[in-house]
């Protein structure tokens, strides 16, 4: 069995791991760290937890959390990994970061978007992009995995292919995408208040959304050329899901058909990846609770731009699913070990 620690187990993705590693056939929950409610058991924390797991939350104990686990998942506030990271690495055991604390190959863009110093730049560098449909066999091999965040997990699944077959002009990309409430985390805050958000959907931090670097790195990676984007995230009145709308100029003529097989043939044998036929869009509900991603494309020859759509839940496929898919990858098990490919909803 894979012995697994939570650090951040209170949270929101911390508390989605647990409710996926609670079913998967070859791992158990060692640690599972809160400082708010240390002490106390994680059920009373969450009461979709009762009767499934008795474990206690405990205070972060470095020596402690390296010699029970054989990797850790750290789901905090960015800006608090590096320690955690140290610790368990120093002891020759695995990490995942779902924060964004080592996404970023230079540090010196994670400084500049997250304004805060980064405490290891060499474990930066080091670490692998956790995208396992992009990185698969870079991951299978790392000691430390940055999951990417939930904007660019939908943006770059999206995009990427089309980037990739060279079809899309690299400059001209527009992303447009919204999220349900619990992609802003547990703790307390007046953006999240439910009078604020019920029957309201609002955009934010246009321009200046700390996604937008990240997006930007793996775009530049996959085109091979430097690549902007203009990148509008909103919040919507729902609890899970990310649907991202990417707009971009087509470089020849194409119709929605070739759009779509292009997509069939880059993401032919993924096991999360569901291209839908031409005429169905993605839809948040169609995902909820599965690490399964939808995707969507239409070719407009008015405009001649391709407008491509894709739909996670950003606990699953966007933080918590796709990390135990890393943690697969880590251990060489089945990649779809645990987590579910079929969405809650009709
Ligand atoms: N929510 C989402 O959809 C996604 C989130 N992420 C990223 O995953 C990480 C976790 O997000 P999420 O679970 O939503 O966040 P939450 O706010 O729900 O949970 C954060 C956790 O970190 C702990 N924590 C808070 N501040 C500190 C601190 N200063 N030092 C140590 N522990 C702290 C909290 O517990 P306690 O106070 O009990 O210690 C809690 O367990 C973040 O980096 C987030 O950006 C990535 C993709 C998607
Ligand atoms: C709805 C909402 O607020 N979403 C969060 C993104 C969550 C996430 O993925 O954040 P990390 O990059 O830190 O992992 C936000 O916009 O900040």
């Amino acid at each position: 069995m894979i012995r697994v620690g939570i650090v951040g187990a209170s949270g929101y993705t911390g508390a989605e791991l647990v409710r996926i590693l609670l079913r998967h056939p070859e791992a158990e929950l060692a640690v599972l760290t809160s400082r708010s409610y240390a002490g106390q058991q994680l059920s009373a924390v969450f009461p979709h937890l009762s009767g499934c797991t008795d474990r206690v939350l405990e205070v972060f104990d470095a020596a402690k959390m390296a010699a029970a686990c054989d990797v850790v998942f750290t789901a905090l506030p960015h800006g608090h990994a590096v320690p955690v990271a140290r610790a368990v690495l120093e002891r020759g055991k695995k990490l995942i970061d779902l924060g964004a604390d080592f996404r970023f190959r230079d540090a010196a863009v994670y400084e500049a978007w997250y304004k805060v110093k980064h405490e290891a730049p060499e474990l930066a560098r080091e670490a692998v992009y956790g995208l396992p449909e992009l990185y698969r066999d870079r991951v299978r091999g790392a000691a430390l995995v940055a999951n990417p965040g939930c904007y660019p997990t939908a943006s770059l699944l999206a995009t990427v292919p089309l980037l990739k077959a060279g079809v899309i002009d690299p400059a001209t990309i527009i992303i447009d995408a919204k999220s349900g409430l619990s992609g802003a985390g547990r703790k307390l805050d007046l953006r999240s208040h439910y009078a604020e958000v019920n029957e309201n959907v609002t955009a934010y931090n246009v321009g200046i959304h700390r996604h937008t670097p990240e997006i930007e790195q793996e775009l530049t990676a996959a085109a091979g050329t430097e690549v902007r984007v203009s990148f509008t995230p909103h919040l919507v009145p729902q609890t899970r899901g990310i649907l991202t709308t990417v707009y971009a100029t087509l470089r020849k003529e194409l119709t929605t058909g070739a759009l779509l097989d292009i997509y069939r043939e880059f993401y032919r044998d993924e096991p999360f990846i569901r291209v839908l036929p031409e005429g169905v869009l993605p839809r948040t509900k169609s995902v909820t609770g599965s690490n399964i991603v939808h995707l969507g494309a239409v070719a407009d020859p008015r405009t001649g731009r391709a407008v491509l759509l894709a739909a996670i839940d950003n606990l699953v496929k966007g933080a918590s699913g796709q990390a135990v898919q890393n943690m697969n990858l880590l251990f060489g098990l089945p990649e779809t070990t645990g987590l579910d490919f079929v969405g809650l909803y009709p």
